[in-house]
């Protein structure tokens, strides 16, 4: 499991470590990291450390000592080092000397873009996780020059100006193709739209503990997706896996009902229970279905439902799912027309699975609103229906109805953006929680496999909603590393 923790969590590990070290030791630790990927950078878009060029945008805190005392590494083993100081009255002492001692230079106050424009490799200083808001007037011209510039950009600790407990970008912000991160990923690395700016991550082990509980984000991994995928024992039949049910399509949006049965087919449980007016376009693809026009009551034993994908203005049939004394994930239209007091009152687990359009509209907000504070929206959401939320898009978020840390998945690929894939997902996640997951589980196992599926699925070019659940096996195996 790879974990982010707050700022204040950070802070305070940090002071407690900092209590039994030599003053200085943390930030030699952090500084010897950040030389060595810098190092392996340089290797790969100068050829070599010896003779390339390197600036350190350096600010007026800690973040700015680290570069400095990376770039005087940097400067013993041969590279041209100079630092712009956003601040110079201000900037790291220690860190300076270091660097002026190992034949590093200062740039003259306005040559900074110049430089920049010159560098193999720009070291991003300005600000960590002290900052806050956007970047100021006066680093924006030089984040500007760097994105212009044809040099590799390695963030300290996160890229400048984004928000480190968040993920959300206000204004400017520096875009890397690394960041080097000290001692615990930061929620903002791993969530959109920070994420983005951050390139790929490297976390470096400067020795902070971090308690288990506190944790905001995790991310699962392989072996933790799985250890909770469903596998069949000797003594399983079809309904110790589990039936899913999936209340879903309408006359005009068949296609919704089929892709979310392709989904639950996929998903582990043992049989697949469908009601609708799609049933016949559902058998035509997926004779294993059991099909019932009797409604989500009397169809028959279920262990969770799928309510909402293609339901047009089904209100009664959402009505009837939610009065069930199962797990229920709702979609699509269901989360339109699902009554929020009935899903507040419901005892069973309850998941609800919006893009970022329709939380938008849950939560009277505008989709760009949603789209900046991720994080926040999926909380609130969580809170207000007091049920597990899991917001899709390029980083896939999960909260559960009681707090906790929120689960965050990037394993999709921006070919998931096509029509009817967060169908599939649907009646994938939906039949875990037949199987048995918890809906933190299995929304973030299923996300985790779906999005590998879409991957998978693509490869680089462009894909149909039942190629991704074709994709599915391929992922579960990859998963398991069976196959
Ligand atoms: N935690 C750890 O274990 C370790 C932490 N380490 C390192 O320390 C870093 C944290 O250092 P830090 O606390 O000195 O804060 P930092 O990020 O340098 O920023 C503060 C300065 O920036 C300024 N500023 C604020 N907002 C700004 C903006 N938007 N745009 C521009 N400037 C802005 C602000 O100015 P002021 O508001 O005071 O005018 C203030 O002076 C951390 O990220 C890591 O790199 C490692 O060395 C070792 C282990
Ligand atoms: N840019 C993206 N990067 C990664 N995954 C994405 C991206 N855009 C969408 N997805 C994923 O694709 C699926 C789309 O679901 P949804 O928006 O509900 O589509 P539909 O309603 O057409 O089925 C979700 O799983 C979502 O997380
Ligand atoms: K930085």
């Amino acid at each position: 499991m790879r974990t982010a923790y707050s700022v204040e969590t950070v802070r305070t590990a940090e002071r407690e470590l900092m209590a039994r070290l030599p003053e200085g030791a943390l930030m030699q630790r952090a500084a010897a990291g950040l030389a060595a990927a810098c190092a392996e950078v340089l290797g790969r878009v100068a050829g070599r450390v010896y003779g390339s060029r390197v600036v350190l945008l350096v600010g007026s805190g800690d973040n700015g000592g680290d570069a400095l005392y990376a770039g005087a590494r940097l400067a013993r083993r041969g590279a041209g080092v100079t630092a712009v100081l956003l601040t110079p009255e201000r900037a790291h002492s220690g860190g300076l000397g270091a660097l002026r001692r190992a034949g590093g230079s200062v740039a003259a106050a306005g040559a900074g873009e110049g430089l920049i424009e010159r560098a193999d490799l720009v070291v991003d200083g300005i600000v960590g996780i002290g900052g806050k808001g956007g970047l100021r007037a006066e680093a924006v011209p030089l984040a500007a020059a760097a994105r212009r510039s044809r040099a590799a950009v390695v963030a300290v600790d996160l890229p400048s100006g984004v928000d480190a407990d968040t993920g959300e970008v206000r204004g400017e912000a520096v875009r890397a193709d690394l960041t080097v991160t000290f001692g615990t990923h930061k929620p903002g690395l791993l969530i959109d739209p920070a994420r983005e700016y951050a390139g790929s991550v490297r976390l470096v082990d400067i020795g902070l503990s971090l308690p288990d509980d506190a944790a905001e984000l995790e991310a699962l991994q392989h072996a933790d997706v799985a250890r909770l995928l469903p596998v069949p024992g000797v003594e399983s039949d079809k309904y110790r896996r589990g039936v899913v049910g999936v209340a879903a399509g309408s006359a005009r949006y068949p296609g919704a009902a089929v892709l979310a049965v392709s989904g639950a087919l996929r998903g582990g449980a043992g049989a697949v229970r469908y009601v609708g007016p799609a049933g016949d376009a559902v058998i035509a693809r997926f004779p294993e279905t059991l099909v019932s026009d009797l409604g989500p009551k009397r169809a028959g034993r279920v262990q969770a439902w799928v309510v909402g994908p293609g339901a047009g203005d089904d209100a009664a049939t959402v009505a009837e799912v939610l009065a069930a004394q199962v797990p229920v994930l709702i979609d699509a239209d269901g989360l339109r027309l699902a009554d929020a007091g009935a899903v507040r009152a419901r005892t069973a687990p309850t998941l609800m699975t919006p893009h970022a359009g329709e939380a938008a509209a849950l939560l009277g907000v505008s989709r760009e609103e949603v789209e900046g504070a991720r994080l926040a929206s999926v909380r609130e959401l969580a809170g207000r229906y007091g049920a597990a939320v899991l917001l899709k898009g390029s980083t896939t978020l999960v909260a559960g109805p009681g707090g906790g840390p929120v689960r965050v998945n990037a394993t999709g690929t921006s070919w998931l953006a096509t029509a009817g894939s967060g169908d599939v997902l649907s009646g994938l996640v939906g039949s875990l929680l037949a199987a048995g997951l918890s809906v933190v589980d299995a929304g973030s196992a299923g996300a985790y496999v779906h999005g590998l599926a879409g991957r998978f699925a693509a490869e680089g070019a462009p894909v149909g909603a039942h190629d991704v659940a074709d994709a599915v096996p391929g992922a579960w195996r990859d998963v398991r590393g069976v196959g």
